[in-house]
């Protein structure tokens, strides 16, 4: 099967993006491993599928997979490399889609100037909708990680997020703590683990072990997830900047019940096509 595709990234999360419009595609997790792998194949942080819209006032699905061939709800990084992608794919002519993911509708809007806005959805905090075992919603949890206490914030954007403040982004232990909270028994689905630095109320700095792709050089979703916390916490204003290692994102939230509106760039690197099953 050969596959027409875009590598796009978004502040360095990359992306293969896939037709799956105008295309008959059908992918196993072997092949997004073997797609995602950085010698044998592509190379990818997640794979994003764009496939027609089941309900009529929606434009389009779009699926989302992390290079270790898992399927996930939400990928903000992602959502603005797939409005650049319909459009320059010129599979509509709208600016602002109606996009449905597997845990809701999000919708975001490249203005004239290319500028990318997304309304990435309204936070969840209950356990149950995160998913994350504990008793009751709360602020931060206690949490042991490697046998030392810590303090997270826990939430969905539609895909689970634990967010660990730390006082030096630098010095911060995510290679270390970064996979034991991603797969921390009290996330039965396990969880994307975001570090956070307060630089101002209006500025942080972060960096996120993703769930099944490891640290990214930015997670679209981990910020939005980060400034809810922040906010929460009494720590962050309505608006913020943030630092990721790939570059800035801004988000803004106005509280409960709102949704998240993110704005940064989205980046197309090349075009290609591929024999599947050769990418090894
Ligand atoms: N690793 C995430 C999916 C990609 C999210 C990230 N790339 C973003 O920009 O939000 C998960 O398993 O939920």
């Amino acid at each position: 099967m050969k596959l027409k595709f875009s590598k796009m990234h978004g502040l360095g999360n990359d992306f293969m993006v896939i037709d799956g419009v105008r295309q008959t595609v059908s992918l196993s997790p072997e092949h997004i491993r073997e797609l995602g792998d950085r010698h044998f194949g592509i190379g990818f942080d997640q794979l994003l599928l764009v496939e027609p819209a089941h309900q009529p006032e929606n434009d389009f699905c779009y699926r989302i997979y992390n290079n270790d061939g898992s399927e996930v709800q939400q990928c903000g990084n992602g959502a603005r490399c797939f409005v650049k992608f319909v459009i320059e794919q010129q599979l509509t002519a709208k600016r602002a889609i109606r996009v449905e993911t597997a845990r809701g509708v999000i919708v975001p809007e490249m203005d004239l100037t290319g500028r990318i806005v997304v309304n990435m959805g309204i936070p969840r905090f209950t356990p149950q909708e995160i998913p994350f075992l504990a008793d009751t919603a709360a602020l931060a949890y206690p949490i042991m990680l490697s046998g030392k206490p810590y303090q997270i914030a826990a939430l969905s954007m539609g895909n689970p997020h634990a967010v660990l403040r730390v006082e030096d982004l630098a010095t911060a232990e995510v290679a270390t703590l970064g996979p034991v909270l991603e797969s921390h028994p009290s996330f039965p689905e396990r969880v994307n683990a975001g570090f956070m630095q307060v630089i101002k109320r209006n500025e942080i700095a972060l960096r996120v072990y993703e769930r099944g792709a490891g640290e990214t050089l930015a997670c679209g979703t981990g910020a939005c997830a980060a400034v809810v916390a922040g906010i929460r916490q009494g720590w962050l204003d309505h608006e913020v900047l943030v630092h990721a290692r790939g570059g800035d994102l801004t988000i803004r939230w106005q509280g409960e019940g709102h949704a998240v509106m993110m704005s940064g760039p989205a980046v197309t690197v090349f075009t290609g096509e591929i024999e599947i099953g050769k990418a090894s």
